[in-house]
């Protein structure tokens, strides 16, 4: 409502004498108030109309705001969850990895991984013009520990062995595996004398646990094969495999060297 100001006061007053009744302009002066009263009537019709509108608009923007602030929140619930979800599918993706390149019993690396290995260190030798040396290592009357003291027994033994020998050569040689009671050693960049420093730190590492199988104390035997670039993985493969039969038919618990060049084994496999 508009308040009535002097000015209100003093016409209406005017208006309202009697002694004014005749006065010529005093119709206009009416006509003029009452029409300056009802556009002021509009005026404030507007204004009121104009304070909703902006009410409106104020509520209606906070709850847009509201809402946005509850769609962010969702939003980032939902980038929580999916990191949550990428991190254990990572973990998940790691762990078969982990288990389709290394044997369950040992923890070593299993075949495919000493393969894969083999394949990638051949093609970086034959590149670099550098050798390796492959050993074969395969314990000794192995079956004598099963056969005295059961299967599981056997097992631990198996990983006892594996853990000496992992821990007897150096960090970038590889040590994997091979299948039963075989294990394979990958030794990059490695000549014949250090490769046979290593071996003859495997076989003591293994004779030191003192396990014994039968009237034996457990040992290994080995087959050491240098692989040059240009041979096929699958003859140095072979050549130690018959080095390490040599040791096993000169008695055991010791290493030979396969002679250098031979390629008995077929190239396909490579
Ligand atoms: N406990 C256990 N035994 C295994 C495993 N893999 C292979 N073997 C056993 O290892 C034995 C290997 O026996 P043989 O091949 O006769 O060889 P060995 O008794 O070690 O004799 P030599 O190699 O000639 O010195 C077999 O009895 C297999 O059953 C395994 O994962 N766990």
């Amino acid at each position: 409502m508009n308040d009535v100001t002097p000015l209100d006061l003093r016409i209406e007053a005017l208006l309202a004498d009697a002694q004014y009744d005749d006065h010529p302009l005093r119709g206009a002066l009416n006509e003029l108030y009452g029409e300056f009263r009802s556009q002021l009537h509009l005026i404030e019709r507007v204004t009121h109309v104009s304070d909703l509108y902006q009410h409106m608009a104020r509520e209606q923007n906070q709850s847009l705001l509201e809402r946005y602030r509850r769609q962010l929140k969702k939003l980032e619930k939902i980038a929580r969850i999916s990191d949550r979800y990428q991190a254990v599918m990572r973990d998940l993706n790691e762990a078969l990895k982990d288990a389709s390149n290394h044997d369950a019993l040992t923890g070593l690396a299993n075949r495919r991984m000493l393969m894969d290995a083999l394949r990638t260190e051949s093609n970086r030798l034959l590149r670099q013009g550098r050798p390796m040396t492959l050993v074969l290592a395969d314990i000794d009357h192995f079956k004598q520990i099963n056969d005295a003291y059961g299967h599981e027994r056997g097992d631990a033994v198996l990983v006892d062995i594996a853990r000496a020998m992992a821990s007897s050569v150096r960090e970038y040689d590889l040590c994997g595996r091979w299948g039963g009671e075989e294990f394979l050693i990958v030794m990059p960049e490695t000549g014949l004398p250090e490769a046979l420093e290593a071996v003859e730190r495997m076989r003591r590492a293994i004779a030191a646990l003192h396990v014994v199988a039968g009237e034996h104390n457990v040992t290994a035997s080995f087959g050491v094969a240098e692989h040059l670039p240009g041979d096929h993985l699958s003859a140095t493969i072979s050549r130690a495999d018959t080095a390490l039969y040599a040791a096993k038919k000169l008695g055991r618990n010791r290493c030979e060297v396969a002679p250098a060049g031979s390629q008995p084994a077929s190239p396909a496999a490579d």
